[in-house]
């Protein structure tokens, strides 16, 4: 018995493609069945959570945000790395550790100061994409966690949804998260592992296997815009029904199919929440699991 797509006519849309319907319509009825209490949302953040691009200008990543012409360099030469979709993650990941490390170095010398950053955050153009608040009020309402996984800046990351009005309790953040030290001056390292966009299996496993709010829930809906962020359910003991949701931002025609084969359901060009609110809407505002109860 799987549910009629029908019942969610934004997944007609011309930007939404999925490898097998059958799959998705299957999943959300599962995990309709199984009720609010078994559901957790796993979510990349940069261009993910985040716009990709607005009125025709990328949208400043969590990095980004402390631009200077040495980090701008290495985005142009690191990025189009990151989404080529010739090269292996095998051959990606020496030069996305490369990246990360020069960019962290970077935002060290700079001598970051921890009263600074929420105005840096007001200043800068950080966009969440248009639907942001249905989302994290939904999961909030339904006391869904939501585990946001991000290979970007913890700190900055934070302080948008704070300033966005949505840093929910039921939020959970893994990350990478400046050390600010008071005690001598106000200088910044970076906190434990360096995750970036192709090693978060090893995040998930270390950590988000270990957090209490996520254990007992085995259904998982998965947002991401890059291969590397399918990993990030890895963690998910007894996993029972995981539905991927991939952005395709950039490079569309060259990624389409390895995001087609790769995600659930692949959003091409969509810079709003609309489709992962029409899905938890079904998931949630359904009477099907208190009937089942
Ligand atoms: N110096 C850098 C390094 C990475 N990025 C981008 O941020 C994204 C990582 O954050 P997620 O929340 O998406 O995990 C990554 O995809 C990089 O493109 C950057 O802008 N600058």
């Amino acid at each position: 018995e799987n549910i009629d797509l029908k019942m969610i006519p934004e997944l007609s849309k011309c930007s939404v493609l999925m490898r097998e319907r059958s799959r998705v319509e299957e999943t959300i009825y599962n995990m309709q069945r199984a009720g609010p209490g078994s559901l957790q949302v796993i979510s990349d953040f940069d261009m993910t959570l985040t716009r990709f691009a607005y009125k025709g200008q990328r949208v400043p990543t969590t990095h980004s945000k402390y631009r200077s012409f040495k980090i701008k360099k290495l985005l142009n030469t690191y990025y189009p790395i990151e989404i080529d979709a010739r090269l292996s993650t095998e051959e990606k990941l020496p030069l996305m550790v490369e990246w990360w490390t020069k960019v962290h170095e970077l935002l060290i010398e700079q001598k970051i100061k921890k009263d600074m950053l929420a105005q840096a955050v007001k200043e800068s153009r950080s966009m969440l994409r248009d639907g942001y608040k249905v989302f994290f009020d939904l999961l909030s309402e339904f006391q869904v966690p939501l585990l946001i996984f991000s290979a970007g800046i913890g700190d900055v990351l934070e302080e948008v949804i704070r300033q966005s009005q949505v840093f929910h309790p039921n939020v959970h953040i893994i990350s990478n998260y400046m050390d600010f030290d008071h005690t001598v001056s106000i200088r910044a390292s970076f906190k434990g592992q360096l995750i970036h966009t192709f090693n978060k299996r090893e995040g998930a496993l270390s950590h988000a296997a270990h957090l209490t709010e996520l254990k007992g829930r085995p259904n998982v809906l998965l947002l991401g815009d890059s291969l590397g962020d399918l990993t990030m359910a890895d963690g998910v003991m007894n996993a029972q029904n995981i539905l991927t949701i991939g952005f395709l931002n950039d490079q569309v025609e060259e990624r389409k199919e390895s995001y087609v084969k790769s995600f659930d359901i692949v959003l091409v060009n969509d810079e709003t929440l609309e489709i992962p609110n029409a899905i938890l809407k079904n998931i949630l505002k359904t009477q099907e699991h208190t009937h089942s109860l």
